[in-house]
């Protein structure tokens, strides 16, 4: 039971509203009633987020909705003070106060050029910029070849050592605007994982004469991404010819993008091939900030800043629209919806753009490390549930491997469909067939095919008598499963900026409807802290009895069967 003193009385009368319409409501009904086709018109928003981004098209019709459901829903988010502490974050309020941190990724990103957005008294803006123009500087060097590596040759190839948010959102976008790129230039590669099999098989190929290692890392602390550190200036150094200059060379060859300079400086890094942030800026909201450098080296500056300044257009659009308007909201309290009343507990983002083949994997940090928590503001625990689980793939690869379960399984799965209009590889009738499966997934997902639709089809087909009885049921799709679908005019630096600052406010109010701190991470540690108990446990082979007997005996085979 709910703690009615907890949740704003609109709370309460969306769980009536749940109560009275939840189980019954049925899309497609919807639609077969909406004789004047304004059911569209009424639960979709077509909005020039700026010149730059284009016209974004949420359709948001073929959820279980009526007017009544979003009146409550709007009612919740102002009674749960969204408009209010979205004004908090944008002004630097330390928000994330677990951490005593402010959240302000939106500062990195803000375009404005009288901007002031101030942290302990001082003024942010003079340091991000500044950061900015050491990137463009830097960058532009890279790119000309006027950055030489320790034998004069030019770069070829970047690689990104970082994990978590120092490593999925520099993915996600050079994916993303690869089409920017010139990979016969420069290419990207990433190394995050602590299994030594990342390194080796991204080192493999390349040649340390001219290749780039970004250390990427707020702490400059995180197990996984120094050791792979230490691993690739191993590397490095085995290949130099035995009389040369290696603090030199690794100067050539090594940056860091950190908050911690001290340890940057003792890993060897000059400072003035460190990129700075600062702590307001929370890691898997970091790639606006000098995380984003493999970016920036991959696609130049002017389209790295080009991302920011779409994000900076959906910040506005977010902070200025009225929340009936207001995309990421909508977007928030659908998800509100069908997290803590029909209890759905699985979200899936399905980008119909192989360019964002990395986008729902972004997200499944942004949002579950955001969101993933149990215990209020004020350290009660939740009553209701929180964060959904976020997966996803691209379309139309996801058809042919999960939808079964979509389509037909015993949970319900809301789904959020992007695509654009354009492509930027019209190869042939490639991107009307994409298209066409957008448009019936979501057409099939809401309609299903009742018992009737099936026994004419399979009647059609020449099936009769037992046959057509025992196989209808298998053919029945149920429908009524709710999908947003998102519309923009093309993949662009401008409208990925915008789509991923949508993601992240959506995140952000769902955090503050559910009244828990979105930007700490504390469930991350407990892993942590064991592994590293453990790891001196596996020096030798002698059994060992300090844990469960499951740990136990998980480590004790390891030892049993190891080379040690
Ligand atoms: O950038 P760092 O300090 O190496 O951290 C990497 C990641 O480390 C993880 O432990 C955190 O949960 C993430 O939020 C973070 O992005």
């Amino acid at each position: 039971m709910l703690n009615k003193e907890q949740y704003p009385k609109s709370f309460h009368e969306l769980v009536d509203h749940f109560n009275k319409i939840g189980s019954t409501f049925n899309i497609r009904k919807e639609f077969e009633n909406d004789k004047d086709g304004s059911r569209f018109k009424d639960f979709s928003l077509e909005t020039k987020i700026s010149d730059s981004v284009g016209t974004f098209l949420l359709d948001f019709s073929k959820n279980r909705i009526n007017h009544e459901t979003l009146q409550l829903l709007f009612n919740l988010a102002k009674a749960s003070n969204v408009e209010q502490m979205r004004d908090k974050m944008f002004s630097g309020e330390k928000i994330n106060f677990t951490e005593q941190r402010a959240v302000l990724h939106t500062a990195l990103r803000n375009r404005d050029p009288n901007a002031v957005i101030k942290v302990d008294g001082e003024n942010v803006v003079p340091l991000v910029r500044q950061v900015l123009q050491k990137m463009r500087v830097f960058t532009d060097k890279v790119r000309s070849g006027q950055w030489k590596g320790y034998t004069g040759k030019k770069i070829t190839d970047v690689v990104n050592i970082g994990i978590g948010g120092s490593d999925l959102g520099p993915v996600m976008v050079t994916q993303a605007l690869k089409n920017y790129a010139n990979d016969a230039e420069l290419r990207v590669h990433f190394v995050s994982n602590i299994d030594g099999t990342h390194m080796a098989e991204t080192v493999k190929y390349l040649n340390a004469e001219t290749t780039l290692f970004i250390i990427a890392s707020k702490t400059f602390t995180t197990q996984e991404t120094i050791t792979n550190a230490h691993s690739a200036r191993k590397w490095f150094l085995s290949k130099l010819v035995t009389n040369s200059d290696e603090k030199h060379a690794v100067g050539q060859h090594f940056v860091a993008l950190s908050t911690n300079e001290v340890e940057v400086t003792k890993f060897g890094i000059l400072k003035e091939n460190m990129f700075e942030f600062w702590d307001w800026v929370g890691g898997r909201y970091s790639v606006w900030s000098a995380i984003g450098l493999s970016v920036a080296l991959y696609v130049g500056m002017d389209h790295f800043e080009a991302l920011l300044s779409g994000a900076f257009d959906m910040d506005n659009h977010f902070l200025h629209t009225p929340l009936e308007k207001n995309i990421p909201v909508i977007l928030a309290l659908l998800g509100v919806w069908y997290n803590n009343f029909y209890k759905f507990e699985t979200q899936a983002i399905l980008p119909y753009d192989q360019y964002l083949s990395r986008f729902a994997a972004y997200f499944q940090q942004g949002d579950m490390e955001s969101n993933g928590k149990s215990v209020q503001r004020d350290g009660s625990r939740v009553q209701t549930s929180t964060g959904p689980i976020i997966w996803g793939e691209p379309g139309t690869n996801g058809q042919h491997a999960f939808y079964q379960l979509i389509h037909q399984g015993q949970k319900i799965i809301p789904c959020d469909f992007i695509a654009s209009v354009e492509s930027h590889n019209p190869l042939g009738q490639h991107h009307q067939i994409l298209l066409s499966n957008f448009f019936a997934q979501t057409e099939a997902l809401m309609k299903g095919k009742n018992p009737a639709e099936v026994k004419a089809e399979l009647t059609k087909e020449g099936l009769s008598g037992e046959r057509l009885e025992s196989l209808l049921p298998h053919k029945v799709f149920d429908g009524n499963r709710p999908t947003n679908s998102i519309m923009m005019q093309k993949l662009t630096p401008h409208s990925l900026g915008a789509l991923v600052a949508l993601y992240e406010h959506k995140i952000f109010v769902q955090g503050i409807i559910w009244n828990i701190n979105s930007f700490d991470q504390w469930g991350v540690e407990l892993g942590k802290q064991l592994a590293k108990s453990i790891l001196p446990e596996l020096a030798d082979k002698k059994p060992i009895q300090s844990h469960d007997s499951s740990t136990n005996g998980l480590i004790n085979f390891y030892k049993s069967n190891s080379k040690l």
